[in-house]
């Protein structure tokens, strides 16, 4: 079953079209890398997928359902982890983490068991278990992200978008997370993220997303879409720059 079909699809800022014909399928245990230069559209590429902008054409398939779709059954489907966490309210990282299990309660019920093992869980698998009473207000950047991965993860979705998942993370918070995108791929969830290190998408991904300043898309395995001349064009800066750019990636 796809998890994610996208077909034909335009993705636009209020009447501004970013990008035309995005076309792609994400499987379960997929890892999919979404490049482009800033401002090109991922962010929104990402909100058109979830249902919170429309689309200006096309065609998307989450699970076999065609958007638009109620905000549960997307939340059942899908997961974000946003690329920054707007919290002014002083919530416990538990209860931030339990907002993740918003869309398995009915009305304002009370999160119930399921709900706090899952977020529990969630926690444990990021390394935060200790953090979980202290305020996310309080946090660091990096703890913060770490924070909006858990809340994806005790959504229990089968599919995450994650919008630069790793910016804030230091090395060894990215070398954990990397390893967690592993094991989620391996358990059969798919992933699209979007990344400005090429290198990440080159650990990570099978397939490239790269969107560019013409507002083109093209999909294509990893050693297609991060040859030198690609990322140049891409990126619009000269081969010689990219591969001082890449440095050992490419030994
Ligand atoms: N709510 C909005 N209203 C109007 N324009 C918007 C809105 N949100 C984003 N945009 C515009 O849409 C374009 C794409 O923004 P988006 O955040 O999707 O880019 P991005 O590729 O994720 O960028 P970055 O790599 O810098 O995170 C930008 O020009 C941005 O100014």
């Amino acid at each position: 079953m796809e998890l994610i079909h996208a077909s034909g699809l335009a993705i636009a800022a209020g009447r501004r079209v970013l990008v035309r014909d995005i076309s792609f399928t994400l499987h379960p245990g997929q890892v999919l890398a979404l490049l482009g230069p800033n401002g090109t559209g991922k962010s929104t590429l990402f909100r058109t997928l979830l249902g919170l902008t429309p689309a200006a054409a096309g065609t998307i398939r989450l699970q076999g359902a065609s958007l638009p779709l109620p905000r549960r059954a997307i939340a059942a489907r899908l997961a974000l982890v946003p690329q920054a966490m707007q919290a002014a309210f002083p919530w416990t990282v538990r209860d931030f983490v339990l907002m993740g299990r918003t869309m398995h309660l009915s009305g304002f019920a009370a999160p119930g068991k399921a709900d706090h093992a899952a977020a529990t869980a969630a926690l444990e698998e990021i390394g935060l278990l200790s953090h979980a009473e202290r305020l996310v207000t309080r946090l660091s950047g990096g703890e913060r992200q770490l924070v909006l991965i858990a809340r994806a993860l005790a959504q229990n979705a089968p599919a995450l978008l994650m919008d630069e998942p790793s910016s804030a993370l230091d090395f060894a918070n990215r070398e954990r997370l990397a390893d967690l995108m592993e094991r989620l791929a391996r358990r059969r969830l798919g992933l699209m993220f979007s990344t400005h290190d090429p290198a990440q998408a080159a650990r990570l991904a099978s397939e490239v997303l790269t969107i560019d300043r013409s507002g083109t898309a093209r999909l294509g395995p990893v050693a297609d879409q991060l040859a030198p001349a690609r990322l140049a064009a891409l990126y619009e800066m000269p081969e010689e720059a990219v591969r001082r750019g890449l440095g050992n990636l490419l030994r």
